[in-house]
């Protein structure tokens, strides 16, 4: 091939599934037709004359009203499906090493009790074993728990690595992250383990790993042995800004490691620390005065690289004239490494790492996800290049000179060896707790504040700035992570993405409203669809009691089997089931994924995004501050097993079980009230589809059922729930079925 013919082949390309569009559009075209007859039957009770209607007002408002949110909804959702697309990248047609440019990692982490170090370390030594040039990779460790068990950790870390990145390259392994590579036989070819230098290699190298690991663990005991100190002084210290770096220990001395430097930014209990977006800023300014490399890549510390290709995956579009320009960021999918088989709580998000995101792409580019993105720095530093003088700048991004000048340097990286003198004097004082105060960081700068979704609404931001992204799904997962598998921790956190979202996108940002004209209207409804969707717990609440006390009541709200519009409401849940089933089916789930996700859908929305929409709406009135609970990344022998069982752990908490118990059990009592009615009255022809809306919630939550009644392990619902809920059921019922009836 001549050099010209090189130089012109692509770094990337875009496929479109012609037969998905067609198929995802006719779909919307039928479904959209059969929305407008619906609407059509509803608007015609209103001309009926009040004297002859069978359904009194109230009822009829409540499930009309909710079927116009859930066609709203819907309608916003089907931006994702006009132009999904997928990418294969090029990274044999980049240039060569030393025309790469440098890359900053970042890590952040919080808690050494929550958020094991070992993994911590592991997701350090992936990064660092990254398939990219050690000199242009640095790699960077946020600490806000301020810990010393951390810094330690990394300078284990660090003498590990010595041993384990050479071993790496040598012998070209895939899988850089020691815990994964070490747990399982398969990682190694055929060709490896007949080599016998390989093997023994991979003896001496496991044999490290172990010490390396029980120092750690060591460590961790003796300090738990002398007192936990570690939650006071988490949130009250000064900054601590290290550069790893061994002193001579003579073992192999001329390997080239990437830099690897430890920041914990200062805490004083008196001053808010913007958790995540606050950390990532410390290390956007710290890193700026070492290294300042053009993209940075971050990373939650429950995710390693488990492949090393990412970064090169990364430049093809960084590096891409055509598209690098505009480009901010380069997200990868959260792919988890603790999923089980049929994955019950939906915690691998199939939907929006599958669909919603390559839909996104087809538009102006997928959303931020908070780990696993490349970031073209400058376009975080939003209007730096607009500010004339020195002065406006140091109102906007502070006072430090040092970060003015990596400013000035126009994305050119400073080259670091280890060893050379580091400006660490300057780097305390940027990662300090006032380093911030009267500047644009956090409201402008960096990530913003305010939010515990800062990664969904900083990346909005940047679109609404006239920047896109793209969205990077190689075939083989890059990034593993560990996904929340027991009920608790999933609804805890379902509560502060759905709180952190609705704010952004009732508030801040209001996508339909005020983003910039010049984004494209189908963009626009993914973004509100996006950060809206938590209010599905409306009409779902609604939709769970209104008609089972109506049917109770014999109040009819949907039209009798014999008429013709029954066929429109058929039409409507056989339409959308299906092309759930083919969304399902099309991206790799199985009928029983299909079924999961409604249900877990069915249960979030009941349960943790009822919860994010007060929670969002007391701090919106003042009464509750935004927090941010870290996941819990411990794992616990007990729960993981029910996990692997495909059995609900319903050791949650009461506020979160007694919702969906007392919902689950007004529909039972209704169906079975129902059942009596039409065998005794009949009205079947009447309350076909009542009884049909039952049924289809009563088999979708089964799994609740089986809690309640059948299971006898630990993981059950516990009979004070089923009281509290029977009690709370009942009042639901006492105070609806008179409202429903007569109004
Ligand atoms: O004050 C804090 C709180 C959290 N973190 C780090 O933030 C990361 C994400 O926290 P995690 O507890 O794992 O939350 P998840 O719900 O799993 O995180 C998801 O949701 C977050 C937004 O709510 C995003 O920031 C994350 O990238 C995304 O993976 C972890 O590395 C934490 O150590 C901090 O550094 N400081
Ligand atoms: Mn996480």
């Amino acid at each position: 091939m001549s050099s010209m013919e090189e130089e012109t082949l692509p770094l990337s390309i875009i496929h479109v599934n012609k037969s998905i569009v067609f198929t995802n559009r006719f779909h919307i075209l039928i479904h959209s037709i059969a929305i407008c007859f619906l609407f059509y039957y509803r608007l015609c009770f209103f001309f009926q004359d009040s004297k002859t209607r069978e359904t009194p007002l109230l009822p009829y408002l409540l499930v009309f009203s909710s079927e116009i949110f859930l066609s709203f909804l819907w309608i916003l959702d089907q931006a994702y499906f006009w132009n999904p697309i997928k990418r294969t990248v090029f990274p044999e047609r980049l240039p060569e090493n030393d025309k790469l440019p440098h890359i900053d990692v970042f890590i952040c982490t919080t808690d050494p009790t929550k958020e094991p170090t070992l993994d911590v370390m592991n997701t350090v030594l992936s990064a660092m074993a990254m398939d990219y040039p050690p000199e242009k990779l640095h790699v960077y460790v946020s600490d806000d728990g301020g810990s010393s068990i951390t810094l330690n950790g990394m300078k284990e870390a660090w003498k590990f690595a010595k041993w384990w990145i050479p071993f790496c390259t040598r012998y070209r392994i895939l899988c850089r992250c020691p815990e994964a590579y070490f747990s399982d036989s398969e990682n190694d070819s055929d060709d490896l383990t007949e080599n016998v230098e390989f093997v023994a290699d991979k003896r001496i190298i496991k044999e490290k790993y172990e010490a390396f690991k029980e120092g750690i663990i060591r460590v961790k005991e003796d300090q738990d042995h002398f007192g936990d100190t570690a939650s006071i002084t988490s949130q009250n210290h000064p900054s601590i800004v290290e550069v790893i770096q061994e002193n001579s220990s003579g073992e192999i001395e001329q390997v080239k490691l990437p830099l690897l430097v430890y920041v914990s930014r200062e805490k004083r209990p008196s001053h808010p620390h913007h958790f995540k977006a606050g950390a990532l800023n410390a290390l956007y300014r710290v890193s700026a005065v070492i290294s300042n490399s053009p993209y940075t890549l971050v990373l939650d510390c429950d995710m390693f690289c488990s492949e090393p290709a990412s970064a090169r995956q990364a430049m093809c579009f960084h590096l891409d004239p055509k598209i690098s320009t505009s480009l901010a960021f380069v997200q990868f999918p959260q792919k988890f490494h603790n999923i089980s088989k049929n994955d019950i709580y939906d915690s691998q998000h199939r939907s929006a790492y599958k669909v919603l995101w390559q839909g996104m792409d087809g538009l102006d580019g997928p959303l931020l996800s908070g780990t696993g993105f490349y970031m073209k720095r400058e376009s975080l530093y939003r209007n730096y290049k607009i500010k004339d003088t020195d002065f406006e700048l140091q109102e906007y991004v502070g006072t430090s000179n040092e970060f003015i000048k990596s400013l000035k340097q126009n994305s050119t990286p400073n080259i670091v060896d280890v060893g050379s003198a580091l400006p660490i004097e300057e780097t305390l004082i940027l990662a300090s707790c006032n380093y911030e105060n009267g500047t644009k960081w956090g409201i402008e700068v960096g990530f913003l504040y305010g939010t515990v979704c800062e990664d969904v609404h900083t990346g909005i931001m940047l679109n609404c700035n006239g920047w896109n992204s793209v969205y990077c799904d190689p075939p083989k997962p890059q990034f593993l992570g560990n996904s929340t598998t027991n009920l608790n921790d999933l609804l805890i956190q379902g509560t502060r993405w759905s709180s952190g979202l609705l704010e952004s996108g009732l508030i801040k940002i209001c996508p339909l409203l005020k983003c910039p004209l010049r984004m494209s209207l189908l963009y626009r409804f993914c973004l509100t669809y996006i950060t809206i969707f938590p209010l599905y717990c409306l009409p779902l609440w609604f939709l769970a009691i209104v008609p089972q006390i109506c049917l109770l009541a014999g109040v009819p709200l949907y039209p009798k089997v014999s008429e013709p519009f029954f066929y429109i409401f058929a039409f409507i849940y056989v339409s959308a089931q299906t092309k759930h089933l083919f969304e399902v089916l099309s991206t790799g789930g199985t009928l029983r994924t299909w079924i999961i996700e409604q249900r877990m859908w069915m249960i979030r929305s009941i349960a943790c995004h009822l919860y994010g929409f007060l929670e969002f709406l007391m701090k919106q009135f003042g009464l509750r501050e935004a927090s941010f609970m870290p996941t819990n990344k411990v794992k616990d022998e007990e729960q993981t097993m029910l996990y692997q069982m495909d059995k609900f752990d319903f050791r949650t908490s009461n506020m979160f079980l007694v919702p969906m118990v007392s919902l689950l059990t007004i529909n039972i009592f209704c169906f079975i009230g129902g059942i009596y009615r039409v065998l005794f009255v009949g009205e079947l022809d009447k309350m076909f589809i009542h009884l049909f809306l039952m049924a289809y919630i009563i088999v979708v939550n089964y799994p609740i059922i089986e809690g309640l009644v059948i299971r006898k392990d630990k993981g059950r619902i516990s009979p004070s729930v089923i009281v509290t809920s029977n009690v709370l059921a009942t009042i639901i019922t006492c105070v609806f079925y008179p409202l429903l009836r007569k109004v």
